[in-house]
């Protein structure tokens, strides 16, 4: 069968080569079982760059699948914001996208397809992010909505979103890793989902990557290409999406080379730092770190984030849980409320700063890819600067006086 809203893309295998149209449904090699890239094909596209309206995913049409009708809650142009502290370093802000987090760029392509293809609902394993954003656009589009998580492994504010939403959520015994097995081992049959009624939007699924991608749309649009773009890993699907964004644009043309992708990790789960420093497979087994949304051990788009740290010519790199934290609080003083696997990036940043990988005059841009309030607990834990009063007197004496710092 052919999709005519995927008709501008064929799917590859990055690693045997196989080749077939491009279909929703089949993510996985039907020989060597590697994950499919969607790929574009040239002479399919017609790019106008200078003729690009609108604001968000959707300005970037042209190089993304155009389904009958999209279900769209306003995500992506999303703040770039210069750092007062390190003038070369940018925060993308994720966090201010409708659900809070980079995930609904992807959402929007995944839910219109799976809207257009008239399933019944729509599927995911989740830390938290994808479970929100999922919930969200598939209220929007009128799908049930199946989240699967890890019990007790995510964040409140990610929660309190899917129960907003109205999804089903079904918690499991052990971490992420687990959940998503779960999943995977449900939907599909030989790499393809064509059988179920319930559509997968991990990111396993192409087609949700293809809107992540659209970060590096924007980031050219707003500094050019930076040297370094800095990218908390954990299932690895968005270093790959942005990488390659940028590699579009210069297969069109718009540049003649791309930035050096570094993906950081938290140190207690950092299968892709082991993999990279050659100290085993991308696979650890209890994945441990306060960033609940990159507690991660077994990614699987490791060799798809693997290929954009290789090919850019970047690094894997990890960072503790104390500097993440630390990272945190820097960007909290500098009015940019991120949660802690976000934060990774500026950790990352200042270690690679720190260790002479990156110089200080390099332009980076740094991924914060989810919003403060999702995780409340770990905000709890930063210092309060909290002082009791029992009269309006003592309001006077601190407002007029020396009393606050
Ligand atoms: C806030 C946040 N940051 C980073 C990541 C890591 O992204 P990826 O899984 O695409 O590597 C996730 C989810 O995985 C996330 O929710
Ligand atoms: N942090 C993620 C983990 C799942 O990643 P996905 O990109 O495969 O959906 C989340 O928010 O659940």
């Amino acid at each position: 069968m052919r999709f005519e809203t995927l008709n501008k893309y064929v799917l590859k295998c990055p690693r045997c080569g196989f080749e077939t149209e491009a279909s929703p449904y089949i993510m996985r090699c039907p020989k060597c079982g590697e994950l499919l890239d969607a790929l574009l094909i040239a002479d399919k596209v017609k790019l106008r760059w200078n003729e690009l309206r609108g604001r968000g995913v959707w300005r970037y049409r042209d190089l993304l699948p155009e389904p009958n009708s999209i279900v769209s809650i306003g995500e992506g142009a999303t703040p770039l914001i210069r750092l007062r502290s390190h003038g070369n370093a940018y925060i993308k802000f994720e966090g201010t996208n409708p659900t809070g987090s980079f995930k609904d760029r992807g959402m929007t392509i995944g839910v219109s397809l799976a809207s257009s293809i008239g399933v019944k609902g729509v599927i995911v394993a989740s830390t938290g992010n994808t479970a929100a954003s999922a919930a969200a656009y598939s209220a929007r589009a009128g799908l049930n909505c199946i989240v699967v998580l890890p019990k007790g492994g995510v964040a409140k504010g990610k929660l309190g979103q899917a129960i907003l939403h109205g999804a089903s959520i079904v918690d499991i015994p052990g971490t992420f890793d687990n959940a998503l097995e779960y999943v995977l081992d449900t939907v599909l049959i030989n790499g393809s989902a064509d059988h179920i009624n319930y559509y997968p939007l991990n990111s396993i699924n192409p087609w949700r990557l293809e809107g992540q991608k659209t970060i590096a749309y924007e980031v050219f649009e707003e500094v050019g290409v930076p040297d370094y773009v800095f990218v908390p890993v954990g299932n690895g699907g968005n270093i790959y999406a942005i990488w390659k964004g940028f590699r579009e644009l210069m297969e069109h043309g718009m540049i003649d080379h791309v930035p050096k992708m570094i993906g950081v990790q938290a140190s207690g789960a950092a299968p892709m730092v082991r993999y990279w420093n050659g100290a085993g497979e991308a696979k650890i087994e209890n994945p441990r770190t306060i960033a609940s949304a990159i507690r991660i051990g077994k990614p699987v788009n490791w060799f798809r984030a693997y290929r954009a740290v290789k090919y850019s010519g970047g690094a894997f790199i990890e960072v503790s849980d104390d500097e993440i934290i630390r990272a945190q609080a820097m960007l909290g003083k500098e009015g940019i409320g991120v949660e802690p696997a976000s934060a990774a990036s500026l950790a990352g940043y200042l270690k690679a700063l720190g260790e002479g990988l990156i110089g200080p005059s390099d332009k980076a841009v740094l991924i914060a890819t989810g919003h403060a309030l999702k995780d409340p607990d770990a905000l709890l834990m930063g210092n309060a600067n909290m002082i009791s009063i029992s009269s309006i007197n003592e309001l006077r004496n601190l407002v007029m006086g020396n009393a606050i710092a």
